[in-house]
């Protein structure tokens, strides 16, 4: 492996870490260390290793509270556990910038720079479905990976976006209490558990990111209420992309502070000896750069990463996002979500889902999926109220998806009329957003929230993230078996499954017919339609077991 390093980078190595320099090097001969974060949305560690057959021999990870160190022949991507979204593989470096950012149930919290997701899931599971997480990434490939990992973890109160930073600051002006930059860099600190990084070192010179991440950071800037925290994080050594990048940020900022980390578990100070000339900061500013951090590989089991606290000075506002349900009473129609909330820019395909716009609150369709509403005048509590089997297809002839959804949302999930958030439609799908989201007017938006269901053949029919959001106690109708057994896998391949009746087990009220929440020990892994003995699946393509 070091026969592949550049030698410019070794150089700089030298220069940088004087007599560490021999352990440094000698880390790349090292077997790296693999990682998983235990999802606190749906289980604790404690809770995973009870389930699971392997977890005997893994190792916390010091720095993060869900973080486990595993063997490298367990292949955890290769467990119906992965595919009921009980971890996420994650590098255990990169579980230290979320650690750093103090995030609390209520938060209003950005991942400005999110795709493939891990640190977000990770900041979803320190909410707690309390609050919201406004995810990010301007790559517009990438959101697909974010979405979803964000699905797949279950997190109900998320909404992703792909944009770049300067297009989000005006909408979300001193709105989040805590942003994270996870910015991209030139990759460094990635050599050795990704080679092909190290192609790419050249093309990602050092200089052209760090003009990006100073643009990308000022904008987080703008978007942080006072007395709120931006944690910035690179997986590079680079102390242009590192030190220097937070004095300039300083000089530029200076209602900002660092607020220093606590350098425990091995992790190292940052430097401000390498913080650079080229700014001017007053020395007790230069040197409160020491209070930044670096993770180095010969010293910790983790790969090469940097990260800083940012403070902005002022009074916390401790934002309790407003949680209370507006979905169930009634309040809330199509007709309160007008066009002008509506996506929005042509270019953006990933928000013009479905080729019906919702216009003033009604779905204009044409004559043949209108024929296929029933002319049923029941009011929408007595459908609602009949409406637990899967013979249950009315709806009024002009219901729009909202509609729809209220009038089936309660075949699927009790208590689903009454969860936070507010009902918005694009297109056919319907989706559940936190409460208090600014207008994402003119923004390309990925999900506009937790994605429960879409309109279709003039009904509801609920969507695959409902069911990983879902507990297994919310299912008006579930089968499980243990990720042991073969229906498991099965399932996961997408077959349909035969299955004595008396294996579904049903909320008072209900038929066995219908919608059936697939669990494996315990957690969702997906929808069924149960008819006959049989286990119809309804797991979409993408989301098989290949
Ligand atoms: C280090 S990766 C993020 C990893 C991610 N935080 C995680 O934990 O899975 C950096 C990301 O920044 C994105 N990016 C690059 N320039 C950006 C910009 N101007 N605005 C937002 N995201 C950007 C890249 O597409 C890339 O996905």
């Amino acid at each position: 492996m070091i026969g592949n390093l550049p030698r410019k980078f070794i150089e700089k190595m030298e220069k940088l870490l004087g007599t560490e320099f021999d352990n440094f090097m000698s880390s790349y001969d090292a077997p790296r260390v693999y990682g998983l974060r235990i999802n606190r949305l749906k289980l604790n560690v404690q809770q995973w290793k009870e389930l699971s057959s392997k977890s005997g021999e893994a190792r916390p990870v010091p720095w993060a509270e869900d973080g486990l160190y595993y063997n490298e022949g367990e292949r955890p991507g290769k467990h119906p556990h992965y595919h009921a979204g009980l971890y996420y593989i994650q590098e255990p470096s990169a579980m230290a910038p979320v650690e750093l950012l103090d995030v609390q149930p209520g938060h209003r919290v950005l991942d400005l720079c999110a795709a493939p997701g891990g640190k977000s899931t990770q900041i979803a599971a320190k909410l707690q479905g309390s609050g919201v997480l406004v995810t990010n990434d301007n790559a517009k490939e990438r959101t697909k990976a974010l979405a979803k990992n964000i699905e797949l973890a279950g997190v109900r109160n998320a909404v992703v976006l792909n944009e770049e930073p300067a297009a989000l600051a005006p909408v979300f002006t001193e709105w989040f209490d805590r942003i994270l930059v996870d910015a991209p860099c030139s990759g460094e600190g990635m050599f050795r558990k990704d080679e092909t990084m190290i192609a790419d070192w050249e093309k990602h010179s050092v200089e052209r990111c760090s003009v990006m991440q100073r643009d990308i950071l000022n904008h987080a800037a703008a978007m942080l209420s006072p007395g709120g925290l931006i944690v910035y994080s690179t997986c590079t050594f680079s102390p242009e992309e590192n030190e220097q990048q937070i004095a300039a940020f300083l000089a530029q900022h200076e209602d900002f502070i660092v607020e220093a980390v606590p350098h425990r578990f091995g992790w190292a100070a940052g430097r401000a000896d390498l913080a650079g000339e080229n700014v001017q900061l007053d020395a007790k500013r230069q040197q409160s750069i020491n209070g930044t951090l670096r993770l180095w590989p010969h010293r910790i089991e983790g790969e090469g990463h940097y990260a800083a606290v940012l403070k902005r000075a002022g009074k916390t506002l401790t934002i309790t996002v407003n949680n209370k349900a507006d979905n169930g009473e009634g309040k809330v129609s199509g007709a309160d979500f007008p066009e002008a909330h509506l996506p929005i820019r042509s270019k953006t395909k990933a928000v013009n889902e479905g080729t019906n716009r919702l216009r003033g609150g009604i779905l204009k369709r044409n004559g043949d999926n209108r024929e296929k509403y029933s002319n049923d005048r029941r009011s929408s509590k007595q459908q609602a109220a009949g409406g637990r089997d899967s013979s249950f297809r009315s709806a009024p002839e002009d219901a729009n998806p909202i509609e729809l959804w209220r009038l089936s949302a309660e075949q699927f999930a009790s208590g689903a009329l009454n969860w936070p958030g507010k009902l918005i439609a694009y297109g056919s799908r319907v989706y559940i957003q936190p409460a208090d989201m600014p207008p994402l007017d003119g923004l390309r938006v990925v999900r506009a929230g937790w994605y429960v269901g879409e309109a279709g053949r003039g009904r509801m029919e609920p969507s695959h993230p409902l069911a990983m959001g879902l507990t297994r106690g919310e299912a008006i109708r579930s089968v499980n078996w243990s990720s042991a057994e073969t229906q498991t896998l099965r399932f996961l391949k997408g077959e349909t499954i035969f299955v004595e009746e008396s294996e579904i087990i049903v909320q008072e009220g209900a038929t066995n017919k219908g919608y059936v929440l697939v669990c494996t020990d315990g957690y969702p892994i997906g929808w069924g339609k149960y008819a006959g003995g049989m286990i119809k699946n309804e797991l979409p393509a993408g989301w098989r077991w290949m």
